[in-house]
């Protein structure tokens, strides 16, 4: 197997994305979680650029890591100035890191027409500000800016960028596919002709304008370059960059090559996660490995295979990157899809079981008139204690009426009066809220946590309405989904109305009822 070292730019590439920005402490988070899972650099910042990134660099120095090298990030010094003289140079040793990373102009037409300066003076600039920076005890990585760019337009002078840096002491020359619009093929020849011609070992850092940065990068890992430069999730400067969680994978588990510890590839789904939360962007569902729908089974012919065997539907066991299966109820579901469920409450039904087809049908029903059940397993499950008739009435909603006030408040703006019923004893309450599904919200759980003090841990995290049939205009069908949490576990529920209060209700009652099944079933 032949080692690939990871050079995560998450914090220095993955921060120039549009809408993210890490805060000091978020760096350092993100530093000890790559540590942890064992990359072989980490970028963290580019310290000429901002106080920030100063700040951070301070802030990390006493820290050890266990496997991680971190680099500091900045440029070539400016023309016609010495490198000492150099505040962006200067910066960079300030950051006191082990590794620093220097990017140069590999493009002709970069060095005439964006920094104005000669095709000398830019070799000059790598040379001279690698070999001072080796010579202040420096490990150097040199990223060729461009390079595959600057290859098609004049192969002469790309590579004698890179033989200023190798001369000037490059640990690594990093072919840059800056502006993301080179093709595998192309990738493929220029490095393979690159790796031939240097002694110096290549790394790769692709950017995905084409939708190819991954593909890019593992072809060039293919032609013999053993660094591999990418961020999570594949943030990055506009299309984003080469993604880490999708080419770890690839790379160890589909190929001869190895990145991380094989127990760490467990660790990579939470990571991808966990970053996304940090960074305030939603996770990507649909990304390879990683995402929430990599291992979802909806199709019915789909979920009966996976359960006779998971290798007919699934490239790698979802375990393996701490990924898992899930299967979705919906309309293109068989009685496989349902089957597993059923049996979890009732262990006598089967798949011939008439119960089963009459499931099933009841899914795909209310599936038709707007249900939809994916991510709402907890009404599907209740929906299944009432027809096999293993329901059990904890409550019962009498009636309510909701007001929303005029002039509008800030807080408050709509009041919920309830009556419920538990047992023979019943108890009518209102509550204030923001907004009439708040306030119902508040005065269904005020009523029942007389009776049900449990549900005090309980609450709403998610709730969203889409609406079915625009062409209905405000008469339209709404379907609401919400997710509630007890501080532990998570599960969603769904209803369906043309009145939203009601769709809202209903999603409502069925989250405390599947709350109050669990809370019940533990108890046993
Ligand atoms: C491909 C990449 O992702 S490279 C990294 C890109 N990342 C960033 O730009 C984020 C961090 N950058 C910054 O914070 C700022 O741009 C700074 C602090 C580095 C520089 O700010 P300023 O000095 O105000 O310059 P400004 O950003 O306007 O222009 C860039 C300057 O860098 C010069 N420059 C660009 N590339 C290089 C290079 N490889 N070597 C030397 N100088 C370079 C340009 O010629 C220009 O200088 P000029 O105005 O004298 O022509
Ligand atoms: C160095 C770098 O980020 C690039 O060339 O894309």
């Amino acid at each position: 197997m032949k080692k690939i070292a990871i050079y995560d730019t998450t914090l220095r590439d993955g921060a120039q994305a549009e809408g993210i920005s890490f805060s000091v402490k978020d760096k350092i988070k993100i530093v000890e979680k790559l540590d942890a899972l064992g990359v072989d650099y980490i970028e963290a910042g580019n310290p000429g650029s901002n106080p920030k990134d100063l700040e951070f660099f301070k802030s990390i120095a006493p820290m050890e890591l266990k496997h991680s090298k971190l680099a500091a990030f900045g440029s070539t010094r400016r023309t016609n100035k010495p490198v000492e003289e150099d505040a962006n140079i200067q910066a960079l040793l300030r950051a006191n890191t082990p590794v620093v990373a220097i990017f140069g102009k590999s493009w002709d037409f970069h060095v005439t027409e964006i920094i104005h300066t000669t095709l000398q003076e830019n070799l000059n600039m790598i040379q001279d500000t690698l070999q001072y920076l080796k010579d202040k005890g420096k490990e150097v990585i040199y990223d060729a800016e461009h390079f595959f760019d600057g290859y098609k337009h004049n192969p002469d002078y790309a590579v004698e960028t890179l033989r200023a840096a190798a001369a000037g002491g490059a640990s690594w020359l990093v072919l840059c596919d800056t502006n993301g619009g080179t093709l595998p093929l192309e990738i493929k020849e220029i490095t393979r002709k690159i790796v031939k011609e240097f002694q110096v070992p290549i790394g790769i850092h692709c950017h995905n304008d084409t939708g190819m940065a991954v593909a890019n990068s593992f072809i060039a890992i293919q032609e013999g370059a053993r660094q591999l430069q990418g961020t999570l999730n594949g943030y990055g400067e506009r299309c984003g960059n080469a993604n880490l969680c999708v080419l770890i994978p690839n790379l160890q588990l589909k190929a001869d090559y190895y990145c991380i510890e094989d127990k760490k590839l467990k660790e990579l789904t939470g990571i991808s996660r966990w970053v996304s939360e940090l960074a305030n962007m939603a996770h990507d569902e649909k990304m390879p490995y990683v995402g929430n729908s990599a291992f979802a089974h909806k199709g019915g012919m789909h979920i009966d295979a996976v359960h006779k065997n998971p290798l007919s539907f699934e490239h790698i066991p979802p375990e393996v990157v701490g990924n898992e299966r899930r299967v979705l109820m919906s309309e293109v579901a068989g009685r496989s899809t349902i089957l597993s469920k059923i049996r979890g409450i009732d262990g006598r039904i089967h798949k011939e079981s008439p119960e089963t087809k009459e499931i099933i049908e009841r899914l795909k029903s209310l599936e038709n008139e707007g249900y939809q059940f994916e991510g709402a397993e907890s009404s599907v499950e209740l929906m299944i204690r009432r027809k096999i008739g293993a329901h059990k009435r904890f409550f019962e909603i009498k009636d309510f009426r909701v007001l929303s006030e005029k002039p509008w408040k800030d807080d408050n703006s709509a009041t919920a009066m309830i009556k419920v019923a538990v047992g023979d004893q019943e108890a009518v309450t209102a509550a204030e809220g923001n907004g009439p599904v708040n306030a119902l919200d508040k005065a269904i759980r005020k009523a029942l946590e007389v009776f049900y003090p449990q549900l005090k841990n309980n609450r709403l995290t998610d709730y969203k309405v889409r609406v079915l049939d625009t062409n209905a205009a405000t008469g339209a069908k709404v379907r609401v989904h919400i997710e509630s949490t007890d501080g532990e576990n998570v599960w969603g529920t769904v209803g369906v109305s043309t009145d939203i209060i009601e769709a809202s209700f209903e999603a409502l009652v069925d989250s405390i009822e599947y709350f109050l099944f669990r809370e019940m079933e533990q108890e046993e």
